[in-house]
C-alpha cells in the first residue's frame, strides 16, 4: 500500500496476495566487539584474576602537574613541548593541587631532597598548571599512589589501567596520535627488581609469551628502567613488548609514602598485540578505512 493508493482510494479495489504469517523476518545483523575491545577485555581479565584494581581513567584531560611534574619529569623535558603533547586552549589551566604536595614537588625538582640532588632549575607553577591530553596513563597511576599515601596505615596495592593516551606525533602505518596504553602498578614494602622481572614472566606468560629478555632503558620516573623483549618465532626476531621500572623516590616520597615502600610498574600498548593476534598489518585497518591519515 502506498501513500498515492491511499489518497486516490485505489486501495479499495486493489488485489493483495494473502499475508504469509509464517514468513521469516530478515535476520537482524548481530553486533560484534571491536578487536581492540576484545583484546582489552582479555588483558582486563588477566589483571582482575591477579587481584588488580582498575584505575579511573575516564578523563582524557590532565594537568601537566599530574602527567609530568608528579612523575619527576623535568619541565624542560622534550616530551613536554607542543611537538609531543596536545595542550588545551580553553580552559588552558587547572590551579587546584594539594598545596603541601605541590611545594614538595617544586622542591624535589629544583633543589632535590630525599637523597636526590634534583634537577637544579627554577620550577614554574605555570608550567604545571597547563592542561593537556594525557600522554600516558601513568598520570593516573601517580594520582592513585598519592591517594594511597594519604591513608593513615600503608597497605600494599595493585592497580591497572587500559585506556587511550594522546601524543602529538607524526602518524604512519603503525603509529597514530593516539593509542591505548596498558599499565600495571604494584606498591609494597621491600619489592625488588627481581620481583618486577618475575612478575613480568608471570604476566606475559598468561598470554603465552615466554622467555622474556630485559634491556636497561631510561624513563624520567623510573630507576632502574627496563625494556621488555620477547622472541617472535614468526618474524624470527626479538620484538619489544613493553617497558617497565621502579618508580623513583623523587616521585614517591614527596607524595608521603614511606621510604621503604617500593612501587614496580610496567606498560605496553594494546594496538600491537591486537594487530598481531588478528593479523592486521596496517593500523588504519584497526580504526576503519574512513580514517584518512
Ligand atoms: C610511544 O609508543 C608507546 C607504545 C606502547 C607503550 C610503550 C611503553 C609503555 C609504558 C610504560 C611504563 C613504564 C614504566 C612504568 C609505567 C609505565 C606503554 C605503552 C608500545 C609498547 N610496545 C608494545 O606494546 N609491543 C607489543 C606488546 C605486546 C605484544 O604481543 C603481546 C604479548 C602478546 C607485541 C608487541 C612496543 C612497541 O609496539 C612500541 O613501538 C609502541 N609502544
Amino acid at each position: 500500500v502506498t501513500a498515492e493508493m491511499l489518497q486516490s482510494g485505489e486501495w479499495k479495489t486493489a488485489q493483495f496476495k494473502k499475508y504469509n504469517f509464517e514468513a521469516l523476518g530478515v535476520p537482524p545483523l548481530g553486533g560484534h566487539l571491536h578487536p581492540l575491545m576484545k583484546v582489552r577485555e582479555e588483558f582486563r581479565q588477566i589483571f582482575l584474576e591477579m587481584g588488580f584494581e582498575e584505575m579511573p581513567t575516564n578523563r582524557f584531560v590532565e594537568s601537566s602537574f599530574w602527567n609530568f611534574d608528579a612523575l619527576f619529569q623535568p619541565q624542560q623535558h622534550p616530551a613536554r613541548d607542543a611537538h609531543d603533547t596536545f595542550f588545551l586552549k580553553d580552559p588552558s589551566t587547572s590551579t587546584k593541587f594539594p598545596a603541601g604536595y605541590l611545594e614538595r614537588v617544586k622542591r624535589v625538582h629544583s633543589v632535590g631532597g630525599y637523597g636526590s640532588i634534583g634537577y637544579g632549575y627554577d620550577w614554574q607553577i605555570e608550567e604545571a598548571e597547563k592542561l593537556i591530553l594525557r600522554t600516558h596513563t601513568t598520570a593516573v597511576s601517580s594520582a592513585m599512589l598519592y591517594k594511597l599515601a594519604q591513608q593513615k596505615e600503608f597497605r600494599p596495592a595493585k592497580y591497572f589501567s587500559i585506556d587511550r593516551v594522546f601524543r602529538n606525533e607524526s602518524v604512519d602505518a603503525t603509529h597514530l596520535a593516539e593509542f591505548h596504553q596498558i599499565e600495571g602498578v604494584i606498591a609494597d614494602k621491600g619489592l625488588t627488581l627481581g620481583d618486577l622481572i618475575g612478575f613480568m614472566n608471570t604476566f606475559f606468560g598468561k598470554m603465552g609469551v615466554k622467555d622474556l629478555r630485559f634491556k636497561p632503558a631510561y624513563n624520567p620516573y623510573t630507576e632502574p628502567s627496563m625494556e621488555i623483549f620477547s622472541y617472535h618465532y614468526g618474524l624470527k626476531k626479538w620484538v619489544e613488548i613493553g617497558n617497565s621500572g621502579m618508580f623513583r623516590p623523587e616521585m614517591l616520597e614527596p607524595m608521603g609514602l614511606d621510604p621503604d615502600v617500593r612501587v614496580i610498574a610496567w606498560g605496553l600498548g594494546l594496538e600491537r598485540p591486537t594487530m598481531i593476534k588478528y593479523g592486521i598489518d596496517n593500523i588504519r585497518e584497526l580504526l576503519g578505512h574512513k580514517v584518512n591519515l
